[in-house]
């Protein structure tokens, strides 16, 4: 675990100044990775140990449980403050996870929330202090795993499967999408400007 930080988000490098084919082998890697993740049949519980931006939070919500550590962290999915949006399948990862108001108000605002916060919409489940983390994900898993395999698999399959079979029976049209989308000029300055922003924050 890196501390602090549970996940950047993705790497906005790997989609700033590159070449369609590599944007497009990018975005279907992602996509591999969340089709896996959302639909494994074993219990998934993340122990967010920091903050948890963007494609971080898609990440977490992917999973069954999410644990997150007390401090100054955020969680939230803030696509429009970079001036890019959330695709539809992570809308509705966040929809199945929050509801569609808090979820509607969340993606326009760009919204970046306190474990506290997060906690008190549903966007994390438990908040505990940072050196607990994966203690009190261990703890919680103790308890999935003593649910009937075939029983808990099955529901979870009959939540997810809807989702899972949307993204699947679109990836093509959902790759071309990002890509021509973060490929525009304009996509692209901002992108430029956001990655400038945070290496200014640092120095
Ligand atoms: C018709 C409809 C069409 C629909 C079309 C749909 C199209 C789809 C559009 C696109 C969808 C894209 C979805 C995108 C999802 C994402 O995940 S984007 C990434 C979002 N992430 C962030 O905004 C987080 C940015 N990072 C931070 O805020 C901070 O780094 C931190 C996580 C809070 C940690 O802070 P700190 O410990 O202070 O670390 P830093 O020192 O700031 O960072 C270290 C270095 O890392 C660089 N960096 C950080 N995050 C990223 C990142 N995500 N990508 C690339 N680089 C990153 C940072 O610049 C530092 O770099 P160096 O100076 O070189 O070390």
């Amino acid at each position: 675990m890196v501390p602090n930080i549970f996940s950047a988000g993705l790497d906005i490098t790997e989609f700033y100044q590159k070449k369609p084919e590599e944007t497009d082998a990018f975005w279907r890697t992602l996509q591999d990775v969340f089709l896996r993740l959302y639909g494994s049949k074993l219990v998934t519980i993340a122990a967010i140990s920091g903050h948890s931006p963007a494609g971080g939070c898609l990440l977490a919500m992917a999973c069954d449980y999410r644990v997150m550590a007390t401090g100054k962290y955020t969680i939230g999915l803030n696509e429009t403050l970079l001036g890019i949006i959330a695709p539809f399948w992570f809308i509705e990862t966040m929809k199945n996870t929050i509801g569609h108001r808090e979820t509607e108000k969340s993606l326009q605002l760009g919204k970046l929330y306190s474990p506290e916060q997060a906690e008190n919409i549903g966007l994390v489940d438990q908040i505990c202090p940072p050196d607990d983390v994966l203690g009190c994900a261990r703890k919680e898993m103790v308890k999935w795993l003593k649910i009937p395999d075939h029983a808990r698999i099955l529901t979870k399959q009959l939540m997810r499967n809807e989702l899972i079979n949307n993204l699947s029976s679109k990836r093509k049209e959902d790759i071309y999408n990002f890509t021509s989308f973060v490929q525009k000029d304009s996509i692209q300055r901002s992108l430029g400007l956001y990655l400038e922003s945070l290496k200014k924050k640092k120095s």
